[in-house]
């Protein structure tokens, strides 16, 4: 598969470029960055692996449904309106969205939907997640992510219920709440911790990434995976073949 790669100046499009010539089934087709014609850039390739900036993800997809390619999107802090072009853009051509591709942090969303069906009721739910000063938006896409599957199965819903950072007199903890707390600071590459507290005790579900190619290479996995899929909207945890049943 012949791949471009968006955002190929930053973190992660290197670390694509890395992960792509690494795997004997992709080869890269094209790079992309600020100012470049994504139209060309798009032409001789198969599909798109997308990590640059949120503001450029509806022009991206309007070429792609023009040329009908696949593609995968890593990007992260979406508006609503953006949100709403993916799952348009959906419909037409086979799109992989995901905050996170490493097979660790989908392994945590898997481990958070089953603890928060089991600790329903009377445990109160706080996310945690850490990144490198460079970050550009809070909470992490992650971090949203792993808010909005224990919102499904605690009957909460991520608008109404999630709480961002706390400060004076903020009165007793309301029982259908997730706080989240962002921390920025060094080379972080990317730690989050769902915590479920009750009386008495608690359990922590923590991941921490120590390498950006554990996101590159399942970013090329997915890529790969798109290639016989129809129109629609997936995720990793739809690539590695995770229920969320
Ligand atoms: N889903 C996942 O597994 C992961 C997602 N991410 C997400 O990926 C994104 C990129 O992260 P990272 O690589 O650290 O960021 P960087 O800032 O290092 O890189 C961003 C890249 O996008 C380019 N870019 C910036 N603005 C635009 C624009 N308007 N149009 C086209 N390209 C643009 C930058 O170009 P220039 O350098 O010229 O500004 C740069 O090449 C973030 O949203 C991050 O949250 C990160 C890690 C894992
Ligand atoms: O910007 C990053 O670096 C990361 N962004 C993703 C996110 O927002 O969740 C994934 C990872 O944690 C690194």
């Amino acid at each position: 598969m012949n791949i471009l790669i968006t955002g190929i100046t930053g973190r992660m499009g290197r670390a694509v470029l890395e992960a792509v010539e690494a795997n004997p089934a992709s080869t890269v087709g094209g790079t992309h960055n600020v100012g470049e014609d994504i139209a060309a850039a798009m032409q001789p390739c198969d599909a798109v692996i997308d990590f640059s900036f949120h503001g450029f993800t509806t022009e991206l997809l309007a070429e792609a449904v023009r040329q009908n390619k696949p593609v995968v999107i890593g990007t992260t802090g979406h508006t609503d309106e953006e949100r709403a072009a993916i799952a348009e853009a959906a419909k037409s051509i086979p799109v992989v969205f995901a905050a996170n591709f490493s097979v660790g942090v989908n392994t945590l969303f898997w481990l958070s939907r089953q603890a928060s069906r089991i600790l329903k009721d009377g445990y109160d739910v706080e996310i945690i997640e850490m990144h490198h000063h460079h970050k550009l938006d809070a909470p992490s896409g992650t971090a949203r992510r792993l808010a909005e599957v224990i919102c499904e199965e605690m009957d909460m819903d991520y608008k109404q219920n999630v709480v961002h950072g706390r400060e004076g007199l903020v009165g007793v903890r309301p029982k259908k709440e997730i706080g989240m707390h962002s921390m920025r600071g060094g080379d972080v590459v990317g730690d989050h911790t769902a915590i479920f507290a009750t009386d008495g005790e608690r359990i922590e579900l923590t991941h921490k990434a120590s390498s950006r190619m554990s996101f590159a290479s399942g970013s090329v996995r997915a890529a790969l995976w798109l290639a016989d899929k129809p129109a629609g909207l997936y995720d990793m945890e739809d690539v590695l073949g995770f229920s969320k049943d």
